[in-house]
């Protein structure tokens, strides 16, 4: 199991981090500085290290990936001039942080040979508009008709599917044609979040409700008013947390950690699981109640196996974009590179299959060949 050590200063980025990245398969440690990282190391066989630029990284020769609030190119190339493997900005986008993990694990180079100049890179903006879904099998015909029927529809809708299927696409495909479209389309993935800080997290908190709590804060809930919520990994919450989430949905209000205020909230709420509620619901960890409030209306994304003859479009658009991100031409690819890709199992989906693409176009010479496929994947 890949061991990560995350080394930052908050606690919440830590706990936040630590919970997925184990809920990712990896084994994580998470310590507050030098120190502690140090001793752990000495313990600890260490296979990367995630570490915010504020903290002095150990000199334990192990890869390390650098996060910063701070988005200024010059942070960006400090960090990788100090020999980081990369650099992500917080709030950190899983997805990327799990790509760049997996490159560095893949890919170790020592720490101390930093490229003189790393390339400049034009990362994904995360906004709230919707990228477009690639497509034309009748399983994603069926998907798209279906935002459309329900979009302009103030219903609540689940949203079902494997793991990187696109089940978060679809759902800011339903913010983007509902008559909410102006309004904010917040996200909250339930997995990631401690227990302890979902009710926070999700309705907010007075200022003192906690040690923590130093100022007031506004929870996903009231930043969602007059928008959509998305509410990620919903089959991992605990039972408490669904117990107050299906009041505001009954109600409509919701009250703050330390507040006996309820606040009137006009939001629709939008779930996603990748996980079989019903059968959740028989073994007890799910609330029978709140499944029916959410699931007003189902949207299955089919796995990639089920619509495998849209894989060429795909890599295509994929191809595209990803050259646009590094501000490089589009490289061309074989044939039989593209019939080998459609030969594959994916199981991670289309998250898999856009970051095997992005892994070809780094490592594969001017185009893409069938022996970058079998080599690379
Ligand atoms: N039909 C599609 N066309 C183009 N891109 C897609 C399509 N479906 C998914 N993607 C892309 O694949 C990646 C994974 O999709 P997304 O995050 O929506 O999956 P998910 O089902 O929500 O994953 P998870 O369950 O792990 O949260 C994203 O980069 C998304 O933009």
């Amino acid at each position: 199991m890949t061991k990560v050590l995350i080394l930052d200063q908050s606690k919440s980025v830590r706990n936040i981090l630590r919970e997925r990245l184990e809920y990712e398969g990896f084994s994580a440690e998470a310590v507050e500085n030098e120190a502690a990282a140090s001793a752990l190391c000495e313990r600890i066989p260490f296979d990367v290290i995630l570490s915010d630029t504020e903290c002095k990284v150990p000199d334990a020769g192990i890869p390390f990936i650098a996060l910063s609030a701070d988005t200024s190119i010059d942070t960006a190339v400090k960090a990788v001039r100090n020999g980081a493997q990369d650099f992500l900005t917080k709030p950190i986008d899983m997805n990327r942080l799990l790509q760049s993990l997996h490159r560095t694990i893949d890919n170790p180079a020592p720490a101390q040979a930093p490229p003189a100049a790393p390339p400049v890179r034009r990362r994904r903006a995360h906004s709230a508009q919707a990228e477009r879904i690639i497509g034309v099998s009748p399983e994603i015909e069926h998907v798209r008709q279906l935002i459309d029927k329900v979009a302009p529809c103030e219903a609540r809708v689940l949203i079902t599917g494997e793991n990187g299927t696109g089940k978060e696409l679809v759902a800011r495909w339903l913010h983007a044609k509902s008559v909410r479209a102006a309004a904010p389309f917040v996200e909250v993935n339930c997995a990631a979040i401690p227990s302890e800080l979902i009710e926070s997290e999700l309705f907010g908190h007075e200022r003192g409700a906690f040690t923590s709590a130093v100022k007031q804060r506004k929870g996903k809930f009231e930043q969602a008013d007059g928008g959509t919520l998305f509410m990620d990994e919903i089959g991992d919450m605990s039972l408490a947390a669904q117990a107050k989430v299906l009041r505001a949905l009954q109600e409509s209000r919701i009250s703050r950690v330390g507040s006996d205020r309820d606040i009137e909230v006009n939001v629709r709420v939008v779930a996603a699981t990748n996980k079989n509620l019903r059968e959740e619901i028989q073994k007890g960890n799910f609330r029978e109640d709140l499944y029916h409030r959410l699931a007003v209306i189902v949207v299955r994304v089919p796995p990639l196996r089920e619509h495998a003859g849209d894989i060429p479009a795909l890599v295509e658009h994929f191809i595209r974009t990803i050259a646009s991100e590094y501000g490089s031409a589009p490289k061309p690819i074989d044939a039989d590179a593209l019939a080998e890709l459609q030969r594959m199992p994916w199981s991670g989906n289309i998250r898999e299959l856009r970051n095997v693409i992005e892994r070809l176009i780094i490592l594969s010479g001017d185009r893409i060949t069938a022996r970058d496929v079998k080599e690379y994947c």
